[in-house]
């Protein structure tokens, strides 16, 4: 694919909708799948460890979000994310609220170990997944994307990986390149899983540009971004936010993304 830029992107996934298995929590999973759909994909969620890896060879891509994590989960976790590396599909990691348990602080070591495409997290866990001193608690970031700039470099160099980091500006890296992207709105973190589901969008985009995660973690920051923005320009407050987000998303075209975002060099 010659030209990667976020509205390339969005058109190329509108024109043939990969199949994105998305093991997400069960907060997220139907605003997750909507989002997908409204932005051109088919989202599968198939979490179970006896169908997981099987499911994981057929997907376009694959998403792991720790959510509501249990043991069986992470079973199922593993399956995919292993079936995904041995047929070469990319997969992205969702590391929420981490650092709260050693439950989860195993859990994504374990993960990380199984080598995640991309990293897609808010700056609190991104800060924490470097070993930094985050002041996260719950699942809502408590630090700015700044602040996690440096420990998404560190992450990206130390697991070969995309790191992106959602907050009030984003900011995505592979370790040589790094972007900032501008846009969304307040109302977005407070719709709970809005991240999750911005983790199954980049996903989408993975399965798109399976070569390029960079330009894939791009376009799914870049298309929240604008689509945030506008669903933002009328709503009321959170609640008629979300369904004109979801409307913003579907009516959302390459021109238009490439138009209305703004992307910097970092
Ligand atoms: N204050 C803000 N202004 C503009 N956009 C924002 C703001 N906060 C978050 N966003 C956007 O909201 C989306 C979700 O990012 P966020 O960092 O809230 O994820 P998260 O904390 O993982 O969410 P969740 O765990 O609820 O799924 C991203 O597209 C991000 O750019
Ligand atoms: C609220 C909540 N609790 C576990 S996962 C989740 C969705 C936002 O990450
Ligand atoms: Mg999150």
């Amino acid at each position: 694919m010659e030209n990667k830029t976020p509205g390339a992107l969005l058109t190329a996934m509108r024109a043939k909708p990969p199949l994105v298995q998305c093991i997400t929590n069960y907060v997220a999973m139907n605003i997750a799948a909507n989002v997908v759909l409204a932005a051109g994909a088919s989202p599968a969620m198939v979490h179970a460890a006896e169908e997981a890896g099987e499911f994981a060879a057929i997907a376009g891509a694959l998403t792991v979000n720790i959510g509501t994590l249990s043991t069986q989960w992470i079973d199922g976790m593993h399956a995919a994310a292993r079936a995904a590396n041995a047929s070469g599909k990319p997969w992205v990691l969702d590391p929420v609220a981490h650092y709260a348990t050693s439950f989860r602080r195993k859990a994504v070591a374990d993960l990380l170990a199984l080598r995640p495409t991309i990293i897609r997290g808010n700056a609190s866990e991104i800060i924490a997944l470097a070993g930094g001193e985050s002041r996260g608690q719950g699942v809502d970031s408590r630090d700015p994307v700044e602040q996690a700039e440096a420990s998404a470099r560190l992450l990206a160099e130390r697991h070969g990986a995309v790191v992106a980091v959602t907050g009030v500006v984003d900011f995505v890296t592979d370790g040589a390149q790094a972007l900032r992207i501008e846009g969304g709105s307040p109302l977005m973190p407070q719709i709970t899983a809005l991240g999750c589901s911005l983790t199954c969008l980049t996903g989408a985009f993975a399965a798109t540009i399976p070569a390029d995660p960079f330009a894939a973690a791009v376009a799914a920051l870049a298309t929240f971004a604008v689509a945030g923005e506008e669903a933002a320009r009328d709503a009321a407050g959170p609640g008629s936010f979300s369904w004109r987000f979801l409307d913003q998303l579907a009516a959302l075209d390459g021109a238009k993304l490439d138009a209305k975002v703004r992307i910097n060099a970092a």
